[in-house]
């Protein structure tokens, strides 16, 4: 077994060798980081609370104020089912409140475990890594702290992108974080980015009360099927949020707040602007690292998560392979079972809308550029019994199959219980069922889920 060394080089700087530094505590890192350590002492570098984005500001505290959210709207819509509320108001701060207990009973919880794991030091503080082409030894640097090891995995994560755009100066900018540390509601939350953190952000904030306009240059759930994106637009449209397709041109200071000037001359002014137009990677975070990486600065990796460095992989969204927390994690499990690679990995993600958005695989643009033949099956939300029987009607279910080889090609749900339901069809296609044998299942009755073997039955060629 390996052991920690340390040593001082008569400048006061203590070096200390590891058998391997993982840097950041998101979603993989923790799971290597324990793994490691039962063979040798290791460091594990977070410059931030422990959980990264996930827990901190990205999928757990949207999903907890969501549920604030979801509840406002059921109560207003109440007197649909024959149940009698009075008039519904929402305390921000209080639905703020809750989330942020529920995140702090979780970082600890993960903390507590990250302190429990022998042989595991959580050291704090921003990690600057130089890399040895050889591999024998890169060297860590954290707060003027020397830390060595010839295996280091790198976990550092991405965060919003906020591209230079005239007046970004001269205006508050809001990423997540700093709109998950409101108090106090916005009067007009103007978010540019019709992405899942738009949608999911826009939608929770008008029905908390405020006013909400998105500014989206591809539409809104620009990477879906253009019929999933027109629902989801009706529906935004139904709950009084504005929906803007244009491109940002520039940002200038209004009454207190922010105008947006857009590229087809309009401007729109608010109280608070949020940018949701992508992430970029903390690859730069780690300095001058002699890593390859692409054009987007996420590192360069093969199946096993290798960069161009010996020694050194990348795992979670960093490595440009995933941008989920199912997907980080997942590279985490490869990681530590030497037969696995991430290579074909079948992406599966959901959109927290609601109703919300599951997917898997190929939607119809991606079907037909694969040149297969290709059928498909589908049925709207108002045509599912389920659906209709809970009065959530919004949305649509579609599956596409390979005519040849009968292979599930992928799957889009939007609708009730989407998010759950396309793990049908994902954990299908990971174990490489053929559609017949998932149209043949027995489904339970009244389920979403049951629509899956029943639609299968009448495909249809992809274009009629
Ligand atoms: C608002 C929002 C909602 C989201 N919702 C969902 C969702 O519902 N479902 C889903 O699957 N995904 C969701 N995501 C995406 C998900 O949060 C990320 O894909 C996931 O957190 C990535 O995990 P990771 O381990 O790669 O990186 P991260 O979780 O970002 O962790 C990286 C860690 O590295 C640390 N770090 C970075 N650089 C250094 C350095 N130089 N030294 C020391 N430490 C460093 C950071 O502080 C951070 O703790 C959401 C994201 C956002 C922003
Ligand atoms: N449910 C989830 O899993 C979930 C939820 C939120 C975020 N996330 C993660 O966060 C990442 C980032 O999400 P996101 O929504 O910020 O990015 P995104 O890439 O999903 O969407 C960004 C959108 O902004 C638009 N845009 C870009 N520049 C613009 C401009 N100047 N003016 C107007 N529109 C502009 C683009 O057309 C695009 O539709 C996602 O890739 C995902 O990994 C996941």
């Amino acid at each position: 077994m390996t052991t920690t060394t340390a040593e001082h080089d008569g400048s006061g700087t203590t070096s200390t060798a590891y058998a391997a530094i993982v840097i950041g505590a998101g979603q993989a890192g923790p799971g290597v980081a324990a793994a490691l350590a039962a063979d040798g002492p290791v460091a594990l570098v977070e410059m931030d609370r422990v959980g990264g984005t996930c827990l901190n500001h990205g999928c757990k505290p949207t999903k907890a104020l969501r549920a604030s959210a979801v509840v406002a709207h059921q109560a207003r819509r109440a007197a649909e089912y024959g149940v009698h509320t009075g008039e519904v108001t929402v305390d921000f701060g209080f639905a703020i409140d809750r989330v942020h207990k529920i995140i702090e009973e979780e970082v600890s919880g993960l903390a507590g475990y990250i302190e429990g794991v022998d042989g595991l030091e959580l050291v704090h503080g921003r990690a600057t890594l130089a890399t040895d082409p050889t591999g024998a030894e890169h060297v860590v640097t954290v707060d003027g702290r020397r830390l060595t090891s010839s295996q280091v995995y790198l976990n550092v994560g991405a965060r919003a992108s906020v591209p230079p755009m005239p007046g970004l100066d001269t205006v508050d900018v809001l990423t997540e974080v700093e709109l998950l540390d409101l108090t106090e509601l916005p009067a007009h939350l103007v978010i540019i980015g019709g992405g899942y953190l738009g949608c999911e952000f826009g939608q929770m904030f008008r029905r908390f009360g405020s006013e909400v306009t998105i500014v989206a240059a591809s539409g809104l759930g620009g990477r879906e099927d253009p019929d999933v994106g027109a629902i989801l637009s009706q529906t935004f449209a139904d709950e009084g949020i504005r929906v803007l397709e244009a491109r940002t041109e520039s940002v200038a200071p209004a009454d207190g707040g922010v105008a947006v000037t857009l590229d087809d001359g309009t401007t729109v002014t608010g109280s608070h602007l949020l940018m949701a137009v992508g992430r970029r990677s903390n690859s730069d975070l780690l300095g001058d690292h002699g890593i390859e990486t692409d054009d987007h600065g996420f590192f360069v990796t093969d199946g096993r998560f290798q960069t161009s460095v010996p020694g050194v992989r990348a795992l979670g969204d960093v490595n440009g392979r995933g941008a989920w927390t199912h997907t980080s994690y997942q590279d985490s499990q490869i990681m530590l079972e030497p037969s696995r690679t991430v290579d074909g990995r079948i992406t599966t993600y959901a959109m927290f809308t609601d109703p919300p958005l599951g997917r898997v695989g190929m939607n119809d643009a991606q079907a037909r550029e694969s040149g297969r033949r290709v059928l498909k099956a589908e049925v709207p939300m108002s045509g599912v019994s389920r659906a209709r029987l809970e009065g959530e009607t919004t949305g649509v279910m579609r599956i596409l199959v390979d005519a040849d080889s009968e292979e599930v090609l992928g799957a889009t749900i939007l609708g009730l219980q989407a998010d759950d339901v396309i793990q049908v069809v994902g954990t299908a296609m990971q174990a490489g069922v053929r559609y017949p044998a998932l149209r043949d299942a027995l489904p339970i009755h009244p389920t979403v889920a049951e629509y899956i073997p029943s639609i299968l039955t009448s495909l249809q060629p992809l274009d009629g």
